[in-house]
């Protein structure tokens, strides 16, 4: 754990060298001012005080230094405590900004077969908690570091002093180390723990939020109140077994220093009876047992957080260093208009599962519309995904004018084709935004000529603020057809060249999806579509008939529902689901 937890320090302190250096030269002097300030108060003491109560009188003068000294001191004390929190404070927060962006854009980066592995709750406590985790410990540090050198100059004053009292230290010194030590081997599986039931609660909670009409149309509150309530407990539980360590470890790290100064007043006292010490040197050395209570806490901190860290630090470096994202090449498509699309020879299966599909091929010509028609499960989404690249072939390949998706560029592919999901996912944000997403080249024509293209311009246009109408989180101000159709005017906006549409208008009456497919076919790109209605089918130019993973046959809906019985049989049941 020290090693793993060094490694962790070591990473932090190459990333932000310069903020680390202050950090530690500020505590560094406080350390230093520490002991400065116990020998000037045993000065004071010894050598101002004493005398003047013998004598009976102080003058101004020396007061008048006493005062100047002491507020020097403190005065340099306040700088050098600026300069610790402000360089930790500051190496804290922008290293956790920088790990959370990273591990956000790895998540950007991983393909969905990553994240279909991964709960979306722990991805939340990735980003959040454990990255907070990770560098938890970054606050203390400097301090810690300043405290080593704080008690290397104290035990080296101490023999300067006198050997006896500097025994004490020698003793109480490796005394807190090895409590230190103990404290940290015993924390850090609870620590572990706590962090891993913090991720847990975090997912089961997201996905109550997520499943919340299901948990109430199903009357499962309760029971989901429980399942909750299950990770709830084992949360605490670990939490408080945290807390009752630190309950019996923080007593005693804070007694330990007071009993050095209790050994230090008996010794000094017989030291003193000896002559062996002055009376200033006794008062700093015990000063300065009882000031090193606080500072000597840091390092217990910093024991404490690491397992904390590490256990963080980890569970970030897992999402980073996750692998399987698509490697782009940096190929371009010439020209513009509608694209040819070509699936040879593909097969494909999920991470080990079966085989998926089985030497799919066919060809979707530029400006074309083609139909994918399927039973449920023969691999039609599949092929949606693999059009767009959100997944590559095992074998076989796909192609957009005749370059393969693996060597064009990530940009390339984004701007030439657009998904619209089974799904539609809509922001929380206006009908601009949602559609706009920010690329500048779409102004408020381009989406107005989306949204008509969509059939969508109408509602759009009946909404109080049009454009500027928040659709609330999910969209959840509008029906799910409207949502289909802003999905789908999103995608027409950055006028790919090859649409594909996944059951994208099955929320939507037949009469406007008929509409929408005639207006696309004029809309300069070409369309595969994953058609379940026969007017919607009928109006491809062609069909791509599935059935488990296999392409039966292909050719226009007339012909296919002459020559090809399962696809009459699919077509038909299709038509009198529709009735
Ligand atoms: N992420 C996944 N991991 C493992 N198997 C999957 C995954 N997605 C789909 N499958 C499997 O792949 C097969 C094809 O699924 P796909 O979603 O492509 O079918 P589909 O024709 O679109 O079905 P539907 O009409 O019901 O949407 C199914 O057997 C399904 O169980």
């Amino acid at each position: 754990m020290l090693v793993r937890g060094l490694r962790v320090l070591g990473h932090a302190i190459r990333t932000e060298p310069r903020l680390f250096t202050i950090s530690v030269l500020g505590s560094s002097l406080f350390g230093l001012l520490i002991i400065a300030n116990s020998y000037v108060v045993g000065s004071i003491i010894g050598d101002v005080v004493v005398p003047a109560f013998a004598a009976g009188s102080i003058t101004t003068g020396e007061l008048a230094l006493i005062v100047a000294v002491l507020l020097g001191i403190s005065g340099l004390r306040v700088a050098s405590i600026f300069g610790r929190r402000l360089g930790a404070g500051f190496m804290q927060f922008r290293l956790q900004a920088r790990y959370r962006s990273a591990v956000t854009r790895r998540y950007l980066a991983l393909p969905p077969a990553w994240h279909q592995r991964h709960a979306t709750g722990t991805l939340l406590s990735n980003a959040s908690s454990d990255v907070e985790a990770a560098f938890g410990v970054i606050a203390p540090l400097p301090f810690a570091v300043g405290t080593i050198v704080m008690i290397f100059a104290a035990v080296l004053s101490l023999f300067v002093t006198d050997w006896v009292l500097a025994l004490v230290g020698v003793t109480l010194f490796p005394a807190l180390f090895a409590l230190n030590f103990a404290y940290s081997r015993r924390m850090s599986p609870r620590q572990i723990q706590a962090q891993r039931m913090r991720a847990k609660v975090s997912a089961v909670a997201h996905e109550s939020f997520d499943g919340a009409l299901v948990v109430k149309t199903m009357g499962r509150e309760a029971d989901e109140s429980r399942r909750f309530g299950v990770f709830v407990t084992e949360l605490r539980d670990s939490l408080i077994s945290v807390g009752r360590l630190r309950g019996i470890f923080d007593p005693l790290m804070d007694s330990l220093p007071s009993v050095g100064t209790l050994a230090v007043l008996l010794l000094g006292t017989w030291r003193l009876q000896t002559g062996a010490i002055s009376v200033a040197e006794l008062v700093s050395v015990a000063f300065l047992f009882t000031v090193l209570a606080f500072p000597v806490r840091a390092i217990g901190w910093v024991v404490g957080e690491l397992p904390r860290s590490v256990a963080g630090w980890e569970r970030v470096q897992a999402v980073l260093s996750a692998d399987g994202d698509l490697a782009y090449g940096d190929g371009t498509l010439a020209g513009d208009g509608p694209a040819e699309l070509r699936f040879e020879r593909v097969d494909f299966r999920y991470a080990d599962g079966p085989p998926v599909l089985r030497d799919v091929t066919f060809t979707v010509p530029a400006g074309r519309t083609v139909a994918l028609v399927g039973a449920t499960g023969s691999g039609k989404s599949t092929i949606a995904s693999l059009a767009v690249r959100l997944v590559d072939p095992e074998a076989g390949h796909v192609a957009i004018d005749g370059v393969k998706l693996p060597d064009l560029s990530g940009a390339a592919l984004a701007g030439a084709t657009a998904l619209v999901p089974q799904v539609p996912f809509v922001f929380d944000d206006s009908v601009r935004g949602n559609i706009a997403l920010d690329r500048p080249e779409i102004g408020d024509d381009s989406v107005w000529k989306a949204l008509r293209l969509a059939q969508a311009d109408k509602f759009v246009g009946g909404l109080p603020e049009k454009l500027d109408t928040e659709v609330g989180e999910r969209g959840t101000s509008l029906s799910g057809g409207q949502r289909q159709r802003l999905t789908l005017a999103r995608a027409l906006a950055g006028k790919p060249r090859l649409l594909v549409l996944d059951d994208a208008t099955s929320a939507v009456d037949p009469r406007v999806e008929a509409a929408i497919l005639g207006a696309l076919r004029h809309a300069g790109t070409s369309i595969l579509v994953v058609a379940y209605r026969r007017a919607t089918i009928a109006l491809a130019d062609e069909v791509v008939y599935l059935h488990q993973g296999r392409v039966v046959a292909t050719g226009t809906h007339t012909e296919l529902m002459a020559t090809q019985p399962g696809y009459l049989n699919l077509v038909t049941a299709y038509e009198k689901a529709d009735r």
